[in-house]
């Protein structure tokens, strides 16, 4: 079934144009002047906005479970005393159940795919095929120096490999997820690295999030964390780490050197009072640095345009100058970044990329009067301005109704294992 989206103000970062989109399929094929008779199904999208899908490229989508759990903690603390001896409870129906809910709330503010790393992943691979969403997913392995521990999350993560990738016609793929440097042991690491490269996959990893963590590498290794992960050979191109919050101007050449893609969480960075990324400064070296809104237990919501506004918001106040981290730069961060780090044939509009779209609806008081898009999506929309998702060519959510799913059961689900999970701990 082909998709005619008539009336269109379209916005990228190149630029906003007026036309209609042709979707046949999974992909744009035509932008401009289009005959209502092309298309079988119309969608009129007068007084609305369509952008690339938003990418979120660091989530803990299961995390849902434990949103408003366990807050105003630092990092470490928040881990080791709330959030790991919950995780011990966790199994494969509360893992879909917040997964399902992650989905359903990712897709009504604007998020078309995302990068997760969490447990049970069979699970969270079976609500994002039932949702619609397009993910690279991976089992977040930690053995905490422990041979036994490293030769199970290694088998784990192959397992998933073998059952998920490819999944849901493509939308799925997999990726491996060493949880951080302190919680991994070199042999994982090294082990991650080989079997990454040598299948083709991603990598997504924490790095350099706190300066506890800073000191325990450097007291382990003598260096500091991507010091130390470029001395084992792990960085690469398709490496995805996630925060880069503590970095020396020399990891900053490391992590270029290595076009290492890094995934910015400024939320999740200011609520556990992790720090302040250098992301102008990385953007400034042509790193590639997306947007990721971490786990909903310590941000604690998915919303992507939120996120944006408080990238640009910190930079700003960081470097006291209100020139960093434009609007621009930020939205290119959600979009073409994200498709960038994601290998997604995504994050721009144009004939030939994938019809991951999403309408925003101009016509609300927040949005009024309506002048510069871009500027309007980062500093004044949030994901209620969202109407209509349309993922791989299907739709998932139009007029604000999502169709994938049926949302309110969705919502009792999750509010029943969350409280059959916390009533365990
Ligand atoms: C997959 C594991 O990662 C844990 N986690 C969630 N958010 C963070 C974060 O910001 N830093 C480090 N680890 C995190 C999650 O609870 C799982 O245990
Ligand atoms: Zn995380």
């Amino acid at each position: 079934m082909s998709i005619l989206i008539k009336n269109a103000k379209i916005v990228d970062v190149k630029g906003t144009r007026k036309g209609s989109i042709l979707i046949e399929d999974d992909k744009i094929v035509k932008i401009g002047d289009i005959r209502e008779d092309e298309g079988d199904k119309i969608i009129d999208a007068s007084d609305k906005l369509v952008i690339p899908g938003l990418i979120n490229t660091h989530t803990h989508l299961s995390m849902t479970l434990f949103r408003g759990i366990a807050d105003d903690l630092q990092l470490h603390k928040w881990l080791e005393n709330y959030i790991w001896p919950l995780e011990k409870h966790l199994n494969e129906d509360y893992c879909y159940a917040g997964a399902l809910l992650g989905c359903i709330e990712m897709i009504k503010s604007g998020t078309t795919a995302f990068n997760d790393m969490y447990f049970y992943m069979d699970s969270v691979a079976k609500a994002i095929e039932k949702c619609g969403l397009r993910a690279v997913i991976s089992h977040g392995m930690i053995d905490l120096n422990n041979e036994d521990k490293m030769k199970k999350e290694i088998k784990e993560s192959k397992r998933i490999v073998k059952k998920c990738h490819g999944m849901a016609d493509g939308r799925i793929s997999v990726a491996l997820g060493p949880h951080s440097p302190y919680t991994c042991s070199e042999k994982l690491l090294k082990k991650t690295s080989k079997y990454a490269n040598k299948n083709n996959l991603k990598i997504h990893i924490h790095v350099s999030e706190t300066r506890e963590e800073i000191k325990t590498i450097k007291e382990r290794y003598g260096m500091r964390p991507f010091e130390y992960l470029d001395d084992i050979g792990f960085l690469g191109e398709n490496v995805i780490a996630a925060h880069a919050v503590w970095l020396s101007e020399e990891e900053i050449k490391i992590i270029k050197n290595n076009n290492v893609k890094i995934s910015h969480n400024p939320v999740s960075n200011m609520k556990l009072a992790s720090g302040i990324s250098p992301v102008s400064k990385m953007l400034d070296e042509n790193i590639t640095v997306s947007l990721g809104t971490d786990g909903a237990a310590s941000n604690n919501n998915l919303d992507m345009l939120e996120e944006m506004k408080i990238a640009a918001l910190l930079q700003k106040v960081h470097y006291l100058d209100p020139t960093k981290l434009s609007a621009k730069d930020v939205f290119a961060m959600a979009t073409i970044n994200g498709a960038k780090t994601l290998g997604i044939n995504a994050g721009l509009i144009e004939v030939g990329k994938k019809a991951d779209l999403v309408l925003i609806n101009v016509k609300r008081c927040n949005l009024t009067p309506f002048r510069n898009p871009i500027s309007h999506l980062v500093y004044s929309a949030n994901g209620y301005n969202v109407t209509t998702v349309i993922v791989d060519g299907k739709i998932l959510m139009e007029d604000n109704v999502v169709q994938v799913i049926n949302e309110k059961e969705v919502m009792e689900i999750a509010e029943n294992a969350s409280d059959e999970l916390l009533s365990k701990s």
